[in-house]
């Protein structure tokens, strides 16, 4: 009933949320509501899709698309948060300028009504932008901080492709807990027709697991077991303003892999990998000015590392996430198993540093 204002359908729900006090939960609070938070963020993904026109879409200061669900699963995912963990900090990516100012009231309704059709507290027209900028920690070296992505691939969800929702808890500058929530990845990719809508969680220590979403069991995943990396399936995104396609097609062939390069927009690509559906995946830097965002990386890393492969920026040195809001220090990144890193980080510094 809370829809009426949106006119969104409600009919396309899938999820089962994680029930906080579900007594069997394995997972520790801070897992659960997490859990429940991406699961709820991708549920506002899912049923505003279909019903996307243009003025939900924003074009942001550095040209890229920013739409209601990415406010709207932010609120959700900052709100769920708070509520259990309100002395932790988040380091989110989007903030509420856009929501600001006369002009943009009708889009300010849409993302508060998107949010609380998902929300059982809801929040009131004041609450909505401070909860949204409850995003903007500087990041850091200690405490607890939360990395989360609230649509990671606007450009992906836009196109109807792949894009998640990412979260991941920092604490004093180690990743410990990774929840990725991807609506529109299939649950297993060799069946096409089947079902869509995975969530990932990778706890320290403890591994990583993908449920469907259809259901709270869950699997163990690992990276793909290869030895050679001229037998490798890669990864890259679909955007080659974000990753050089060129280099990448040049690594690769002297790699002497064959096989042509799935492309793939957000951290999907870290979850394919992790799940053994793609063996390597690289984001080579087309700028030399750009920094990474923390929010882009680090659920996707410790999900890859507890799958058991390597994560690496191109000059080998371990993504450091406790620097601010930026990867200051990495360039690029490299993901494959750990028998394979080795190989791929020889060659992509023989074609890329000599350039
Ligand atoms: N120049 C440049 N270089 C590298 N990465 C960039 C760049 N510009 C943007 N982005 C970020 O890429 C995020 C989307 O990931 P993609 O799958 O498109 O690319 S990538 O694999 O991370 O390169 C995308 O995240 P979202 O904005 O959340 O969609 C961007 O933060
Ligand atoms: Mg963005
Ligand atoms: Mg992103
Ligand atoms: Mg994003």
């Amino acid at each position: 009933e809370e829809n009426n204002a949106t006119g969104y359908d409600d009919s396309i729900l899938v999820i089962e949320v994680f029930d906080d006090d579900e007594e069997e939960s394995k997972y520790e609070l801070k897992e659960t509501v997490a859990i429940n938070a991406v699961l709820r963020a991708s549920k506002i993904c899912q049923k505003v899709f279909q019903k996307l026109v243009m003025s939900d879409t924003v074009i942001k200061k550095d040209r890229s698309p920013v739409t209601v669900a990415d406010f709207s699963a932010q609120a959700v995912v900052n709100k769920i948060l708070y509520e259990t963990f309100p002395n932790d900090l988040i380091v989110g990516e989007e903030e509420s300028g856009c929501l600001q100012g006369d002009n943009r009231k009708e889009l300010k309704n849409k993302v508060l009504s998107l949010a609380n059709s998902v929300l059982d507290t809801p929040l009131n027209d004041n609450e909505l932008l401070d909860t949204i900028n409850r995003g903007s920690s500087p990041g850091g070296s200690s405490g607890r901080i939360w990395a989360l992505d609230p649509i990671d691939g606007t450009k992906g969800f836009l196109r109807g492709e792949q894009f998640c929702i990412g979260l991941a808890l920092i604490i004093d500058r180690d990743v410990h807990l990774g929840v990725l929530g991807c609506p529109n990845l299939l649950v297993d990719l060799k069946t096409p027709e089947g079902e869509k809508g995975c969530l990932f969680v990778a706890i320290k220590g403890k591994g990583a697991f993908q449920h469907k979403f259809s259901s709270t069991e869950e699997t163990q995943i690992h990276l793909a077991d290869i030895s050679s990396p001229s037998a490798a399936l890669f990864c890259e995104s679909v955007v080659a303003e974000h990753s050089s396609h060129g280099d990448a097609a040049k690594i690769a062939s002297f790699l002497g892999i064959t096989k042509p390069p799935l492309h793939m927009d957000s951290m999907c690509k870290y979850c394919v990998v992790a799940r053994g559906d793609a063996d390597i995946y690289l984001s080579l830097p087309v700028r030399v000015d750009y920094e990474e965002n923390i929010w882009d990386h680090a659920a996707g890393c410790i999900l890859i590392k507890e799958a058991g492969g390597i994560v690496s920026d191109i000059n080998n040195k371990p993504l450091d996430f406790s620097l601010g809001r930026t990867l200051k220090t990495n360039k690029g990144v490299v993901v494959a198993h750990s028998k394979i890193h080795g190989q791929v980080i020889d060659v992509v510094q023989q074609l890329i540093l000599k350039k």
